[in-house]
């Protein structure tokens, strides 16, 4: 054991003389050639066998793998799946990591663990093929913190972070060919196994990402756990499977839209009034695809560039929604923002005769901020960028369809438009059959035939089935609906008669006027 130690360490001395040398030899040779103008030829024969020459001093191979490739634009998939793919690795004792970096997870008792800079796992495939992965990152280029591109801020000021393969020459194709296509398979798997859908809304922050790595992001999020599914949801089943089956044509349709050449996204328009379900039924979609939501709140967003921006960092599987589309942005071409002018509105009143205030520091800057317009919307949904990506669903949603410009909701942009309407009777025999487990009763009738003159919501009739006492039953329920409904008719009745009496008597007045 010893003799053999003693063996290495000599030869490691013996091969450290012989780079010594080789480096000043060559150092001779190269300031001769300089001497005699020869040294372009010879370069130029040195560099075409360089390649060789370093496989024969050092027989490895590295591949880099950057978390932001190209522009800064958007994480690469890559870095992220490797970083999923040695996760296991990174927390196996006998893989020998020593420093790790800890960070939050999804359960709020753990921490997702991966490797600190400089430190190195080895892996091997196929029982054969051993490769090292080592994690680094270096400093922000100087150019980066300018903010170059539009990318810029605090993304383009973070450090650059790389995971470094190595492996030996003779394992070239074999790494090259089969395991770096296994390693994004893999750590494709694991983020999907781990992953938790989450709910976006664009306002900037840092974000941990699945694989737990520290992202910048246009977008920050938390976890989407809505209760209502399509199972819960109360509507005409006819109309309901209809949007079931439309959603998972969409998301078996991968082959169909690449056939005829269109990008992999559906636009769909929610329109109908105030409490029939249009936000409900986007969480009911999401938990049927088992998408991530994206919620934009237009009025946030300063200009178009912006709302590109928050695009491209959308990931496929998610439903993009812009709530409210006719408050948020004006058709001529400029936003309002609805809730603040709301508010303003309402302080106004109750300040009665108060002067106007001046506008605040945020109001004027709000003002100069307001850029979006209708033609940046129509290209966020249709325009180039909008096919990066694929497999989005983009949903507008409005309490007043008709005055929305006919460019934004024609077939292409908005590719199917659903109505959400006041509870009809097959809506109410669905809540029926969910609340009170009842297929019929003897208050059917009576409720059908209300229904057809009185407006109610579907979460106003859910209300009244709702038992809300110990002796509370179907009958109660029911009854109390029925009692509802014959109100809410007879305030309608009302309603009317004291308009058509108003009218009647301003036509007096009128007459009255013609006859003086
Ligand atoms: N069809 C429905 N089935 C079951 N519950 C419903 C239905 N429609 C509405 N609700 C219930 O009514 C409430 C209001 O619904 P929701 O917020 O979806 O209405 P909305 O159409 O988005 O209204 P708004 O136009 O004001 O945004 C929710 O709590 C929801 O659970
Ligand atoms: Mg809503």
């Amino acid at each position: 054991m010893e003799a053999s130690q003693a063996a290495s360490a000599w030869s490691s001395v013996n091969s450290g003389i012989v780079l010594s040398l080789a480096a000043v030899l060559w150092t001779v040779v190269w300031n001769s050639l300089q001497s005699l103008q020869l040294h372009h030829l010879v370069g130029r024969h040195l560099a075409r066998h360089a390649r060789r020459l370093a496989a024969v001093v050092d027989p490895y191979l590295t591949v880099t793998v950057a978390e932001h490739d190209g522009g800064r634009m958007k994480r690469s998939d890559a870095y992220r799946e490797v970083q999923a793919y040695l996760h296991r690795a990174t927390c196996d004792a006998s893989a020998g990591v020593r420093h790790l970096r800890a960070e939050p997870a999804k359960n709020p008792d753990a921490f997702v663990l991966s490797m600190a800079d400089r430190e190195e796992v080895a892996d091997v495939f196929r029982g054969g093929v051993t490769v090292w992965w080592l994690a680094y990152s270096t400093p922000p280029r100087e150019d980066d913190a300018g903010g170059g591109f539009y990318w810029g801020g605090r993304a383009a000021r973070a450090d650059r972070r790389f995971y470094r393969l190595s492996f030996l020459e003779r394992d070239r194709d074999v790494v090259l060919g089969e395991y770096l296509p296994h390693v994004r398979r893999e750590g494709r798997a694991a983020m999907v196994r781990n992953r938790q859908r989450k709910l976006f809304t664009n306002l900037a922050g840092d974000t941990w990402g699945d694989d737990g790595g520290w992202c910048e992001s246009v977008w920050s999020h938390v976890v989407f756990e809505h209760p209502k599914t399509f199972d819960t949801l109360a509507m005409d089943p006819a109309r309901k499977k209809d949007i079931m089956d439309d959603l998972d044509a969409f998301r078996n349709g991968k082959e169909y839209y690449a056939r005829v050449g269109r990008a992999w996204k559906r636009g769909y328009l929610l329109h109908g009034p105030p409490g029939t379900g249009k936000s409900t039924m986007i969480a009911a979609m999401a938990n049927y695809l088992d998408y991530d939501i994206y919620d934009i709140e237009l009025t946030s967003v300063r200009t178009n560039t912006d709302l590109r921006k928050l695009f491209i960092e959308t990931t496929s599987k998610s439903i993009i929604v812009i709530e409210d589309i006719d408050c948020s942005l004006d058709l001529t071409g400029k936003r309002k923002n609805k809730k603040k002018k709301d508010a303003a509105a309402a302080k106004n009143d109750t300040d009665g005769d108060k002067k106007e205030s001046p506008p605040s520091e945020e109001e004027e800057k709000d003002k100069e901020g307001s850029k979006v317009t209708l033609s940046g919307v129509l290209n966020f949904i249709d325009g180039l960028w909008s096919a990066c990506g694929g497999e989005r669903i983009i949903v507008f949603t409005t309490n007043h369809v008709e005055k929305l410009d006919p460019a934004l909701i024609r077939r292409g942009r908005m590719d199917k438009h659903i109505e959400m309407s006041y509870c009809g009777f097959e809506a109410f025999k669905f809540l029926a059959k969910v609340y009170l487990g009842i297929d019929a009763h003897h208050l059917f009738d009576a409720v059908r035939a209300l229904l057809r003159d009185v407006d109610m919501t579907p979460a106003d009739v859910a209300e009244n089935l709702t038992p809300k006492a110990a002796g509370d039953n179907a009958d109660t329920c029911l009854a109390e609906l029925v009692k509802e409904l014959e109100k809410a008719k007879a305030d309608k009745a009302q309603a009317k008669g004291k308009a058509a009496a108003t009218a009647a008597a301003e036509e007096e007045v009128d007459g009255d006027d013609d006859e003086e």
